[in-house]
């Protein structure tokens, strides 16, 4: 198979740079008219992959909205992987797993072997454990031909506390985690396959804020765009020319527009176009 990394730029390059979330939030369910159980998990999920997946070159399922309802709901989780998949669009899994070596191995295995019933083209992980916690997750990518979004500078308001904390030479510790990304994607062309999770929120809406080099030729996740306030100006701001490698993800703001089929694929147009 290609590798991850020239998968996502070919699918960026055809589909635009919108990244569907798939997330059966109870209250969505119920804007849907849907009850808070398997059933409306199975027809919230799948709807949302017929409405989006043709259209957008990433969906990313949050695994704990299928997970709550047991081993049940991730058969759902199983059907949303392969029915996106079948639509052309890559899975890009949030499971945002970090653990010692040896479980971070039985985790890989479990979400990027293709043979895993939950085995998605890229999954989300958390280095917080240390960078090199993450081995088995390279790994495993590599002989798979998978990619990771590995959590960098994260969209919510508590992140700063440890990713802008500095270590000896002086970077922050998201920067640091962005420089080892550089050294797995070195030479990759036209992308590597190791990109990072970078909040279109960072930073403040006056710009203000640390500034990061994401020159580190890798795709990059931008979650927070939409609902947590995340605009395409943001982006551009953000990620200056590294903004083309940017999939910007967007999850209720995006479902709040079903359960129409019609209306979720408009909307992923619509944004599509906006994102440019
Ligand atoms: O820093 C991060 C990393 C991941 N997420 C995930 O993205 C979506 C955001 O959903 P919205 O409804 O568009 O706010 C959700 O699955 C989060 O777990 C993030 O928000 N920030």
């Amino acid at each position: 198979m290609t590798a991850f990394g020239a998968r996502y730029a070919a699918a960026l390059a055809e589909r635009g740079r919108l990244c569907a979330g798939i997330d059966p939030h109870a209250s969505l369910l119920h804007d849907w008219g849907l009850d808070d159980d398997l059933a409306g998990l199975e027809r919230f999920a799948l709807t949302a992959v017929e409405g989006l997946a043709p259209h957008v070159p990433v969906v990313k399922p949050q695994s704990a909205f299928y997970e709550r309802f047991g081993s049940r709901g991730v058969a759902v989780l199983e059907r949303v992987i392969a029915e996106s998949k079948a639509a052309g669009a890559l899975v890009l899994l949030d499971i945002k797993r970090g653990d010692i070596g040896s479980t971070s191995q039985a985790y890989a295995d479990a979400y990027l072997d293709p043979a895993s019933p939950l085995g998605s083209d890229a999954v989300t992980v958390s280095p917080y454990l240390g960078f090199g916690s993450l081995t088995p997750f390279v790994a495993t990518a590599e002989k798979h031909d998978a990619g990771l979004f590995v959590l960098a500078l994260t969209s919510n308001k508590e992140g700063p506390e440890v990713q802008h904390a500095t270590v000896e030479d002086g970077r922050s510790v998201g920067q640091v985690m962005l420089d080892h990304l550089r050294r797995l994607n070195d030479g990759e062309s036209p992308l590597g396959s190791f990109g990072a999770v970078v909040g279109a929120t960072i930073g403040g809406a006056d710009g203000a804020g640390v500034a990061y080099d994401f020159g580190f030729n890798g795709p990059i996740l931008a979650p927070g765009f939409g609902e947590q306030g995340g605009t395409p100006a943001d982006l551009a701001r953000i990620f200056g020319p590294a903004n083309a490698n940017v999939v910007a993800s967007t999850s209720r703001g995006l479902l709040r527009k079903g359960p129409d089929v019609a209306a979720l694929r408009d909307e992923a147009r619509r944004l599509r176009d906006v994102l440019g």
